[in-house]
Parts: C-alpha cells; structure tokens; sequence
C-alpha cells in the first residue's frame, strides 16, 4: 500500500481525508466555479486514493444551494462585489476548515473561486496555533495571480482577487461588518508565505509585494532556475518545522494542461513542474491541507476532461500517490 507521506507530520493525528466542496463563485465575475468540487468528486478521484492509501474519506459541501449571481447584490460596497455573499460563505468554509483541522485531519478544500482561500487560510491558521503554538503555519500560493488586493487597490472588485489580503490582515472589515468575523487569531503571517508561478499582477499587488518583502517567485524566476531549485529555495523560506498549506489555482498551469478556468494566462507552469510542486511538499512531510481552485466546467467545456485530470494528478501528488 502507497505511503500518506503527509501523515507524517506530527499535526496530522488520524488517517482521514476530509474533502470540503466549497461551492462558491460569488467571488468571481463569471458564473460556474461553484461546479468544480463536483466535477472533480464525480471524476472518481476519492474511490481511488481511499482504496490505494486506506485513509477515511468524508466530502461535505459548504452550501446547500449555491448562491446564484443576484445582480442587485452585484453592486460595489466599499470596493467589493457580493460583499454579503462571500462574506458569509467564506466564513463557513473557515468553520469546515477549522472543525477537520482541529482534529488532526488532512483536509482538501476544493473550490470554487479563489475567494475560498479566505476561509481556508483562516481556518488552518487558527487550528494549527491552537493544536500546537509553537508552529506557525506556512502557506504555498501556487498561482498565475497575487490575488492580494484590497478593496480599495482593487480595479476589478471581485474578492477572488483579494483573498491573500484578508487572511492575512492587509484588507479590513467593511464599515458595514463584511468580514467582521475575521479575528486576529484567523491571520496568516507573510513571512512564511512564498507564492510561485506568478505572471500576471497588477501594480498595486507588486507595490505589496515588494513593500512587504513577500517571497514570490514568477513564472521568469521558474523558467530562470528551474522548478527544482525554485521549491528548494521556497522550502528553505518556509523552514523544516513549519505546518504548510498549499492553495493550488489550476490557473497556475499553462492552458494548454488547464484552460477550464476564468482567468487562464499563458506561459504558466506544465503538468509535471506542477506534480514536482505537490510532490515535493508530499515528501517534505509538513503538508497539512490543501486547495484546488478556479476550475469552472462552464468555460472551455471540450477542455474540461483534461482540465480536471490535471487538478487530480497535483491533488494525487500532494497526497503521496
Ligand atoms: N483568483 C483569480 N483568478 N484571480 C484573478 C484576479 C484578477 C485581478 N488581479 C483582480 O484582482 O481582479
């Protein structure tokens, strides 16, 4: 039987998989996001992994009914569309998210827009500092996008733009209360925070970046070093200890391996430098969770079956398959 290589790290308690459907879109302008989870479940993904690694397997989606686009919902407040609807759904997968991480689960949340990477990052963050205070958690944004605007450097005002901002503190609760349920214990730290396979950031977000000195490595820097070396140095960033998320945007790949998603941009990574991604995390043995996001089966529906092999093959990898 195939090794958990995750399993190993010492948060990881039990030999259960908790998959979250977070079936949300309202954080993106195009409709079908909220598809994804499905599409990848009913791929056949989970009878596979369960009978090759033996490991529990439960699904739960975050939504009973998927919010649908409501175009007087639509309006900017304070910057941000659907501002209610993403608050609100966000905060639900934190609670998942939460509620699996505390016991010692790997959980995989599947998306949905990248907005979920609100919830995510939240829940993981407050689970990991009350199981053990002395590891911080370290996050890995693989992504063609910095996703790190605030409501007010934003020019699209969609949040799936902006998760990196909120979890980590940088993008405030709106007057209104949208996002008041985000608390200091919630936070990531950007000094553990490395993003790859970026290529198209806006000038606010590279303002940011270089601001805050956040470790990001470019689609240049891969095609510069390599993809080996590129995850040497962003594992030596993290350092040996730390528990990592990984937010894995399928738009980080080239279209050519995944072009079901809002906001394809060329010269992304291939498939294998993706897999060496996940691969690498799997046997660095500090994976505690991940995310699969930004599939959506309503664009590019003749490209989907191989836009949806590859989120599985990263998601394989990452479990150690
Ligand atoms: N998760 C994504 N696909 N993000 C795309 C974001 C695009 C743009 N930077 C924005 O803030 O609107």
């Amino acid at each position: 039987m195939a090794h958990l290589a995750s399993v190993r790290h010492k948060l990881l308690a039990e030999s259960h998989l908790a998959v979250i459907a977070a079936n949300v879109s309202c954080g993106a302008p195009r409709d079908g996001a909220h598809k994804g989870p499905r599409a990848i479940i009913d791929s056949g993904i989970f009878a596979d992994i369960q009978s090759k690694l033996g490991l529990r397997t439960t699904i739960e989606d975050v939504l009973k009914s998927p919010l649908e686009p409501v175009k007087n919902t639509d309006l900017a407040v304070e910057g941000m569309k659907r501002a209610r609807d993403v608050s609100e759904s966000t905060r639900l997968v934190s609670e998942h998210v939460y509620r699996h991480a505390q016991q010692g689960r790997f959980v995989l949340t599947l998306g949905g827009d990248h907005s979920i990477g609100i919830g995510t990052l939240t829940g993981m963050s407050k689970a990991i500092r009350e199981r053990d205070p002395s590891g911080e958690l370290a996050v890995l944004w693989i992504d063609a996008h910095a996703d790190i605007n605030t409501p007010q450097t934003s020019e699209s005002g969609r949040i799936h733009g902006m998760p990196v901002a909120f979890a980590s503190g940088l993008a405030q609760p709106s007057s209104e209360g949208f996002f008041g349920w985000i608390e200091e214990c919630h936070l990531i730290d950007l000094r553990r925070f490395v993003y790859i396979g970026l290529r198209d950031i806006d000038e606010a977000e590279q303002v940011t970046i270089a601001k805050r000195g956040i470790k990001a490595f470019t689609m240049n820097d891969v095609r510069q070093l390599g993809i080996k070396k590129v995850m040497d140095l962003a594992l030596g960033h993290i350092g040996a200890k730390n528990p990592i998320h990984v937010s894995f945007d399928i738009d980080s790949l080239d279209p050519t391996y995944a072009s079901s998603t809002g906001f394809p941009v060329a010269s992304g990574l291939s498939l294998e430098e993706g897999m060496h991604i996940s691969e690498r995390l799997s046997d660095s043995g500090n994976l505690v969770s991940m995310d699969l996001v930004e599939i959506n089966p309503y664009i590019a529906t003749s490209e989907l079956e191989t836009t949806i092999n590859s989120g599985k093959m990263v998601i394989q990898k990452a479990l150690g398959l």
